[in-house]
């Protein structure tokens, strides 16, 4: 069985953070591990308060799991301040994790901020470097260049200014934008648009972590960068086209609306 860690926040109401990574790692037929970086108290109107874990946790969740288990991928979310940036980037370095996927969380879509000001440029300088690929949506895409994207040709723009970071593979993400939702890919000599019909809904809590964490499991499972990007998007639209009416609120992505069989070989447990 092929195994995926994901190091993120807690998100109590299910539908973003560790808890979406975990069940997306299950409808991918990958199997799930958590480091828990911060608590959350969540639900689909918003972020209404953080507890951020101690470092010393933090290390130990990391090297008990490398010590123990072979890890196939892993992909990183909410990682709030530097002092934990840096024991992830160390402990990540120190065990040679493979396949780490990046999903720069900065605010939620209800507008809390999950990652403190001041630790924004750590993030850029100790895990980019480390990732196969970095995930920003269109708002943490401007954080990370500076500047104003409305359209394609500036989120390929972004994409090349943030790959000019030190990092190996970006994807933009165009779920904010109008029209289809396009994401751009950039792998430092080509581009290639992730296409996908724009679903009508409200539904989209945890979009971002659903398509990174999907992105890690099928890295996990031996698929190319390319083939993993593209399976990740179908498995994102399915997810949002299902997603649930629960709550008040931005209702969850569906995991389980169809369990996704793409390839005859997905929700199929790996050897
Ligand atoms: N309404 C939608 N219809 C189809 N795809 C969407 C929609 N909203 C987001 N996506 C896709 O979901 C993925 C996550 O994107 P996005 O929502 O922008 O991330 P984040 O949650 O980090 O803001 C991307 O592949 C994006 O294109
Ligand atoms: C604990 C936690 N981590 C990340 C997010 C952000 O999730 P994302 O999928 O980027 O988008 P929204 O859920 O904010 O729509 C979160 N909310 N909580």
């Amino acid at each position: 069985m092929r195994t995926v860690l994901t190091i993120a926040g807690s998100d109590s109401c299910g539908g973003a953070g560790i808890q979406a990574d975990l069940k997306t790692f299950s409808a991918l037929g990958a199997y799930g591990m958590s480091v828990i970086t911060a608590i959350t108290a969540q639900n689909t109107m918003g972020v209404f308060d953080v507890r951020e874990l101690d470092v010393d946790i933090i290390k130990k969740q990391i090297d008990y799991l490398y010590e123990d288990i072979r890890i196939d991928a892993v992909k990183v979310g909410m990682v709030s301040s530097i002092e934990i940036i840096d024991v992830i980037g160390e402990c990540l370095k120190k065990n040679n994790a493979v396949n780490i996927v990046v999903d720069p969380v900065m605010v939620s879509k209800s507008g809390y901020h999950l990652l403190r000001e001041e630790a924004k440029d750590e993030l850029f300088k100790v895990l980019f470097p480390l990732a196969e690929v970095v995930t920003p949506n269109l708002f943490e895409a401007e954080l990370i260049t500076g500047a104003k994207i409305e359209n394609l040709e500036q989120m390929k723009e972004a994409a090349v200014k943030i790959h000019n970071l030190g990092v190996r593979k970006v994807i933009v993400k165009g779920g904010h934008l109008t029209g289809d939702a396009v994401d751009v890919l950039y792998d430092g000599e080509s581009f290639e648009y992730l296409t996908g019909t724009r679903i009508e809904t409200k539904n989209t809590h945890g979009t971002g972590c659903t398509f990174s964490s999907a992105i890690a499991a099928l890295l996990a499972r031996g698929y190319t960068f390319q083939k993993a990007a593209r399976l990740a998007k179908e498995y994102i639209n399915g997810a949002i086209e299902h997603s649930l009416e629960i709550g008040h609120g931005v209702g969850p992505t569906n995991h389980f609306w169809n369990l996704f069989k793409k390839d005859g070989c997905i929700n199929e447990p790996s050897e």
